[in-house]
């Protein structure tokens, strides 16, 4: 593996690294480490402490919850298609473990996708607030939208689009920002191979001009008295240091707000780096900077309607079948319904893949629910469930899309694991029709 660094790569890190450069070479001889982040939002650590069905696994030291995992799988237990963890590694956890996010916070995350760091944001804030999850790729940006629906969150949008476009719509809107930024990718060589080949073809130099004008872009967008968290997962200065020193010569209305490091993790004047020979993970870099004074704005915000077509089948839906009530903010647009805050910014001329919850779409004149609305609540906010223990076979049957058996009243139900809800199935004179989405789907 050390043989096919490169070798310009070598000599820069032992550059920064000086007598500590052996040990961190011999880090790549290293295992990989792995991760998994607790949706808080669905359970509390003491509960998952109590259901965990992967052992006692280690506390990854920056993110209480968040927890090392080895030979297990993760990504193949029921719990995981209830959005009940993330599975992240794990110094891409710190991050949104050091920005200040509170409650009612405003949050902007700017380079998203695919959401990891997203779902850690929505974690903190438990559906208060607003939290912006943007990517200008439209593909990845699917990717975003659907690990927000699986952690449940109401209180999201998601847009793909460039960031100053942002900027021109929402100057000044926001309390805290995450520019987690492209980067040359330096802390992956270990995990993917195609990391040194892709440094090897565009250097470090290649992102610079990028990751500038995100923070340029983010600046823009944040109130006064605001913080952004800019972070690359590799070690190099041009892509840290230097765009931070770059930034705050041109912005002198913003100071680094320096970090205590935990846990192995490096200091230098108050920016972090976690260095995979120092920590338990395969590095980052993190600086947090406040907005001392600027500029202040009136947002614009999302138009919501006092009437909205079709309400009736959507409000008898929801009576018949959940104890959820709709006397939050609701948002319709073509065909379909959101929940929504209506302290969300405006968007109609930005790329919006997501608004809020989406509840549901009608369709030939009835409400057909989303998988967003079966596993956005917990079970008991729903009247019909049927649910199974997590080894049941039945449960990855449901995952599947296979059909179930048993006699149940004609209706719809909430298929639950452990009490956890999975999705909708429906029962039709004793046939049980599943109503996983097809692109969900466990295949293996
Ligand atoms: C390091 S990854 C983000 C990982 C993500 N924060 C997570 O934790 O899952 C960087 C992302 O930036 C996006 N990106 C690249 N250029 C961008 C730009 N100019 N504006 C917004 N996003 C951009 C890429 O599509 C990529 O998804």
């Amino acid at each position: 593996m050390i043989a096919k660094l490169p070798q310009r790569f070598i000599e820069q890190t032992k550059q920064m690294l000086g007598e500590e450069f052996n040990d961190f070479l011999e880090s790549y001889s290293f295992p990989i480490y792995q991760g998994i982040r607790i949706n808080t939002n669905k359970v509390e650590i003491e509960h998952w402490n109590e259901i965990a069905p992967f052992g006692n696994l280690e506390q990854i030291p920056w993110c209480l919850e968040g927890f090392y995992y080895n030979e297990q799988t993760p990504s193949k237990h029921p719990y995981y298609y209830a959005g009940l963890y993330y599975i992240q590694e794990p110094s891409a956890m710190s991050p949104v473990a050091y920005l200040p996010i509170e409650k009612g916070d405003k949050v902007l995350d700017l380079c998203a996708a695919p959401g990891g760091k997203t779902t850690q944001i929505g974690s903190k804030l438990e559906n208060t607030g607003v939290l912006v999850s943007n990517d200008i790729s439209a593909t990845r940006a699917k990717a975003l939208v659907k690990n927000i629906e699986l952690f449940g969150f109401k209180n999201t949008i998601v847009t793909s689009e460039a960031p100053e476009k942002l900027s021109n719509s929402w100057k000044g809107y926001f309390d805290k920002i995450l520019v987690d930024a492209p980067c040359s990718g330096e802390g992956m060589f270990k995990k993917d191979s195609t990391a040194i080949k892709s440094w090897e073809k565009y250097e470090e130099n290649h992102f610079f001009d990028t990751q500038l004008s995100l923070l340029n872009s983010a600046e823009k967008m944040l109130k006064t008295g605001g913080y952004i968290l800019y972070s690359t997962c590799t070690f190099n200065k041009i892509e840290n240091e230097n765009i931070i020193n770059i930034f705050l010569s041109e912005n002198p209305n913003f100071e680094i707000v320096p970090l205590n490091p935990i846990g192995g993790i490096k200091e230098l004047n108050g920016t972090l780096r976690l260095w995979p020979h120092c920590i338990k993970g395969e590095g980052h870099f993190l600086c947090l900077m406040h907005k001392k004074y600027g500029e202040n704005f009136e947002s614009n915000l999302i138009q919501v309607k006092n009437k909205i077509k079709d309400f009736k089948l959507l409000a008898d839906f929801i009576s018949k079948n959940t104890y959820i009530s709709l006397d939050e903010y609701i948002f319709m647009n073509d065909d379909k319904f959101y929940l929504i805050n209506p302290n969300m910014p405006n968007h109609d001329k930005l790329r919006t893949l997501r608004t809020g919850l989406l509840l549901g779409t009608i369709q030939h004149n009835k409400f057909k629910p989303s998988h967003a609305l079966a596993i956005a609540y917990q079970s008991h906010m729903f009247k019909n469930i049927i649910n199974f223990s997590n080894n049941d076979i039945n449960v990855i049957k449901y995952l599947k899309g296979e059909t179930l058996e048993g006699d149940y009243k004609k209706g719809e139900y909430i298929v639950c694991v452990d009490n956890f809800p999975l999705g909708w199935i429906k029962s039709n004179n004793g046939n049980l029709k599943n109503q996983y989405p097809a692109s969900w789907r466990k295949i293996n």
